[in-house]
């Protein structure tokens, strides 16, 4: 848990900064409202848990209150107001401009920890609701819908990059999968796509996205360049098709066809669906071409071709 506190007095920050630690909670420390909605609006060091103190020169605890819940955050931070007037209209006005708890100066620090809880509490339910509604329930894969967020932010991040970074999209599907359904049953279908996703996971790096993006098609988002994605979509599709998928007395041979895009940093004012469009396309390819392999091209080369 990371708790920013926003206080312009250094003390109440020191003494506010101990009672977190002793939570064995992180403390993060700004001494206005404009330091501290630049922490905020850094996804990277977001912080779960805000403190912030009502009275402050410039920017208020208040606006910073109503500034914090129009971003929109995806995980919404618990935001704990303090002040040393306690007198119901300001703590009414607190908690309508979104502040979900309100606490007086001078801080008791065993309430103040508690408080600390209740917040850390609820930050973890929401964290367990969004990521439920990412995964894929049965292959534990991000859904869809979360895999068109995650591509999202990797293509914010190439726009924003160097020249010579390049990403690749790939859409891949299982070959014959009617017939691993209609032949074993659709038990042993969804064993097979759980072990397929799991083949995929750990063919590709962790901060790469992979996706069960719809019955028995994954979309497998990763940087790399034409040459790496080649080498990338080599090794998914030996790491399918290289063993057998037993279960109990029976052994199924499964393989993968593959469709991948590779995006250059010129490419991103195109969207997501456009790349995925594309990758879609060499799939197809490949399905009529025989399966069991994979067709790659930059994204640019098949727009100039249309
Ligand atoms: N077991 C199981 N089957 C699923 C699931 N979602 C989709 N399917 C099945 O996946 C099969 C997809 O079949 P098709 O679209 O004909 O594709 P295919 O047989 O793989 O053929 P090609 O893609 O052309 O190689 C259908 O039989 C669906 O019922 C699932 O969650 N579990």
């Amino acid at each position: 848990m990371h708790v920013l506190i926003v206080d312009d007095n250094e003390i109440d920050c020191i003494t506010i900064s101990s009672f977190v630690q002793k939570a064995g909670m992180n403390a993060l420390i700004a001494n206005n409202a404009t330091q501290a909605f630049e922490i905020i609006s850094n996804r990277d060091t977001t912080p779960e848990i805000i403190v912030v103190d009502w009275m402050m020169p410039e920017v208020n605890g208040l606006e910073l209150c109503q500034k914090i819940r129009a971003l929109n955050l995806s995980l919404t931070p618990y935001i704990i107001m303090i002040t040393s007037n306690s007198l119901g209209q300001i703590e009414r006005k607190a908690l309508d401009v979104g502040a979900d708890d309100f606490i007086e100066k001078p801080i008791h620090g065993a309430v103040f920890i508690a408080r600390l809880r209740v917040g850390e509490r609820i930050v973890k339910m929401q964290q367990k609701l969004l990521s439920l509604a990412d995964t894929d329930e049965l292959t534990s894969l991000l859904n869809r819908r979360a895999a068109i967020k995650a591509c999202e932010t990797h293509l914010a991040r190439l726009a924003r990059s160097d020249k010579s970074t390049s990403h690749c999209l790939i859409i891949a599907d299982i070959d014959f999968f009617k017939q691993i359904n209609d032949t074993y049953g659709h038990l042993i279908g969804d064993r097979v796509l759980i072990d397929v996703s799991n083949r995929i996971r750990n063919s590709i790096r962790p901060f790469e996205t992979a996706a069960r993006f719809g019955g028995e098609e994954f979309l497998i988002y990763c940087e790399a360049t034409v040459e790496e994605a080649d080498i990338i979509l080599r090794r998914l599709r030996q790491a399918i098709a290289s063993s057998e998928y037993s279960y109990n007395n029976i052994s199924i041979n499964v393989t993968m066809s593959f469709g991948c895009v590779v995006i250059n940093k010129h490419d991103t004012k195109h969207t997501i669906n456009e790349f995925i469009k594309k990758a879609d396309d060499l799939l197809y390819e490949v399905k009529n071409d025989g399966r069991n392999n994979y067709k790659l091209a930059a994204y640019s080369s098949m727009e100039e071709s249309e």
